[in-house]
């Protein structure tokens, strides 16, 4: 794969993941709305890699694309209750903004950050809240359509839709990874939703580089740790990525503290590789993460899934 990787939305929580953990293993141009903090930046990334830019702009985002190899697409409105006008600007607009960058300029892969709120309306009450549970054999796998519970939800069932548009039309590989829930040292508390689709740092740092290192067409893969507890098939991305997660969330108990305190197979926020001197302060626990003034807290948000 041609380096570098352009990272949009690099100073959040996905981001912050995926550099903590492959930080140093890329040449990086990190793209974000607000300035990241050196704090937030890989030692090898200098100033000229860091693009202060909003993704619905088009011609700076076709100034950080030139010459880029591969596309990890993160930047948007995260809030389940995110409004009409911001999914539509900064998650509709801003990806088609970014994918027809890419396209325009050559670029090999892209990797969309989906959600499992695309998906959220087959948990119905029927199915809940049985479907949380590890006895419970129903699994979504990636080939069933959109079912958003949310506007949210139907902005990233969008991005989807945009990029087998520009798998189709223009030959990128395109990868949408439909996230769970990203929590950092322990699955979200109490929290069976959560817990059944937990994404570990380390997981979601090796699930982006599998992205990038992978040759695939166009895939939904969904993007959660090995849990015991879940209903979303992780297959399609073991056999198109070779996605291989190291994390569970049954090795937690229900409150979020690990089973076995001797076990140190827990999520220790490192990469398989063991935690580089890549330069970047470890990033708060929740729900300390760093907050957007743009996006307001979910107030639905539970204190811990977030
Ligand atoms: N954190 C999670 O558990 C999940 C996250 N996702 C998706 O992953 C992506 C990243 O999510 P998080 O890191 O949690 O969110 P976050 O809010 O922590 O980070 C998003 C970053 O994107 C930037 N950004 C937002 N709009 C922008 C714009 N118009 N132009 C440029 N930069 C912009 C923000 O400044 C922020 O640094 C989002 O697309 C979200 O929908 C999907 C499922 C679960
Ligand atoms: O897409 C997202 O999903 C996760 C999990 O959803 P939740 O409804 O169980 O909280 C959410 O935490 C994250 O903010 C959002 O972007």
């Amino acid at each position: 794969m041609d380096e570098p990787v352009l990272l949009t939305g690099a100073g959040g929580r996905v981001g912050q993941a995926i550099l903590r953990g492959i930080g140093d293993d890329y040449e990086w141009r990190l793209l974000d709305r607000e300035p990241l903090p050196a704090a937030k930046v890989p030692n090898r990334v200098t100033d000229a890699d860091r693009y202060v830019a909003d993704i619905t702009d088009a011609d700076a985002v076709r100034e950080a694309m030139d010459g880029v190899g591969a596309v990890i697409h993160l930047a948007g409105d995260p809030r389940k209750t995110a409004p009409w006008d911001s999914v539509l600007r900064n998650n509709i607009d801003g990806t088609q903004v970014v994918m027809r960058a890419a396209v325009d300029t050559g670029v090999e892969k892209f990797a969309f950050a989906s959600s499992n709120h695309a998906v959220g309306g087959y948990e119905t009450e029927e199915r809940t809240p049985d479907l949380y549970r590890p006895e419970d054999g129903y699994r979504l796998d990636g080939t069933e359509l959109p079912r958003p519970g949310n506007l949210y939800g139907v902005s990233k069932a969008a991005g989807e839709s945009l990029g087998r548009f520009h798998h189709d039309e223009h030959g990128m590989s395109v990868v949408c990874v439909r996230i769970g829930n990203l929590t950092k040292d322990h699955p979200p508390r109490e929290y069976e939703r959560g817990q059944a689709m937990w994404l570990s740092h380390r997981d979601c740092a090796h699930l982006f580089d599998r992205c990038l290192q992978a040759d695939y067409g166009y895939e939904i893969v969904y993007g959660i740790s090995n849990n015991d507890r879940r209903y979303y098939s992780i297959e399609r991305a073991r056999e198109a990525l070779g996605y291989d997660p190291a994390d569970n969330s049954a090795d937690y108990t229900f409150e979020g503290e690990p089973k076995d305190e001797a076990d140190e197979g827990g999520d220790t926020g490192d990469t398989a590789g063991g935690d580089s001197d890549s330069g970047l302060d470890d990033p708060p626990t929740e729900p300390n993460f760093p907050t957007d003034p743009n996006f307001p807290t979910d107030p639905d948000t539970p204190t811990d899934g977030a």
